[in-house]
């Protein structure tokens, strides 16, 4: 659907969970987020009644998230019974990547067409520090799952921040001489527990690109890497993959925009920054006809904002966690 800025809406971000074996300090509280009633949260029937609606207004791309999507039980079904609905051609998952390994298969053969996966730290003191516990092992192996079990383009999703991991940055562009991986550098959002870090550690695009100029290494070329998302490509000379930079907020996208979100408690989202969230659980579980879920859609793609106010915007007036929205 084209919303009024003449944007084609068609990706979809589901959050099926806003659970998590992770605590990324930029992400989640160090407590968790208080826990959801089981009630509140949308069965898998019910996201998936609401993306046959969604792919009947437009949308062709489903993005799986969470919180980590891969805690929640049934998920391999899941991403089966939206791969066969018809209209949606690209399913996709965001992941810490740990359960990788006990999953990767199974996801492939239920139709999983690609993977990325969040790595901030190749170093395992510094991962443990960054996600509250993680094993930087656990999330390599689940790396070599993806690419093994071939869900590509497999990539990565590297929040860079000054003064924690900006010094791997350029340890993280050589990984893709070597492997078929997408790194993509992501500027740190203020959202949720990003906001506070935000003014102490914020890295810009352009300082991840002088940073890997000074260290020797020549991006060229613009890369075209299947996906919707709003990454921009380049590559090393002779690389099997590619450096990717994501600026949210030095250069934003948002007229670029092709996205909605469904949160786990069954909210759409028209934009990852505002708060604006429209209920469509309700509506759903009253019974109403697929003809009125689909004007809540429209509603919620005809109140995307033109784009976000994180730069003008107070800090800190997120009422929701980035593990709550997806990502
Ligand atoms: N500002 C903003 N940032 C986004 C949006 N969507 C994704 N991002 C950022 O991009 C990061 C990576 O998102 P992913 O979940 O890997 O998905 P993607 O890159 O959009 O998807 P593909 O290109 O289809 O692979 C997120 O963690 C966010 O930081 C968006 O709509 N707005
Ligand atoms: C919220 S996570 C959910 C999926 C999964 N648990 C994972 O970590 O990939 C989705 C993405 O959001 C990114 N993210 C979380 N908080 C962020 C912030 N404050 N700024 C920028 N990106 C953020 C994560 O790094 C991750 O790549
Ligand atoms: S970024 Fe992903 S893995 Fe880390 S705490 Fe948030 S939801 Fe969990
Ligand atoms: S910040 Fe909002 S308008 Fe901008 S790209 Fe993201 S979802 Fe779209």
């Amino acid at each position: 659907m084209i919303d009024p800025f003449a944007r084609d809406i068609h990706y979809l971000r589901v959050s099926v969970t806003d659970r998590c074996n992770l605590r990324c300090v930029y992400c989640m509280p160090e407590q968790g987020i208080p826990l959801v009633d089981h009630e509140e949260v949308l069965r898998f029937e019910e996201f998936e009644h609401l993306i046959r609606i969604a792919a009947a207004e437009g949308i062709r791309r489903v993005r799986v998230t969470g919180g980590e999507p891969l805690v929640r039980k049934g998920i391999v079904d899941f991403v089966a019974r939206i791969k066969a609905i018809p209209g949606i051609e690209d399913v996709a998952l965001t992941t810490n990547g740990i359960l990788l390994p006990q999953f990767a298969r199974d996801l492939k053969a239920a139709g999983l067409n690609r993977v990325n996966i969040s790595l901030d730290t190749m170093r395992p003191e510094r991962f443990q520090a960054i996600s509250r516990n993680g094993q930087v092992k656990d999330v390599w192996a689940g790396i070599r799952t993806a690419l093994d079990e071939g869900l590509h383009p497999v990539k990565l999703n590297v929040v860079v921040m000054g003064g924690v991991n900006d010094d791997e940055i350029a340890d993280f562009a050589r990984l893709t001489e070597g492997l078929p991986i997408h790194v993509r550098f992501i500027e740190l959002m203020p959202i949720g527990e990003g906001d506070s870090r935000f003014r102490g550690h914020f890295y810009s695009v352009e300082q991840m690109e002088e940073t890997l100029a000074s260290s020797g290494l020549i991006l060229a070329g613009q890369k075209i890497v299947t996906g919707g998302g709003p990454a921009r490509y380049t590559s090393l000379p002779d690389a099997s993959g590619t450096v990717g930079f994501i600026s949210a907020i030095s250069k934003h996208f948002c007229l670029l925009c092709n996205r909605l979100r469904l949160t786990a408690e069954g909210k759409l989202r028209p934009c990852l920054h505002s708060n604006r969230e429209i209920d469509i659980r309700g509506p759903l579980r009253k019974g109403v006809s697929d003809n009125l879920l689909g004007q809540i859609f429209r509603e919620a793609i005809v109140s995307k904002p033109q784009q976000h106010s994180m730069q003008e915007e107070g800090w800190g007036e997120q009422t929701r966690m980035m593990s709550q929205i997806g990502g």
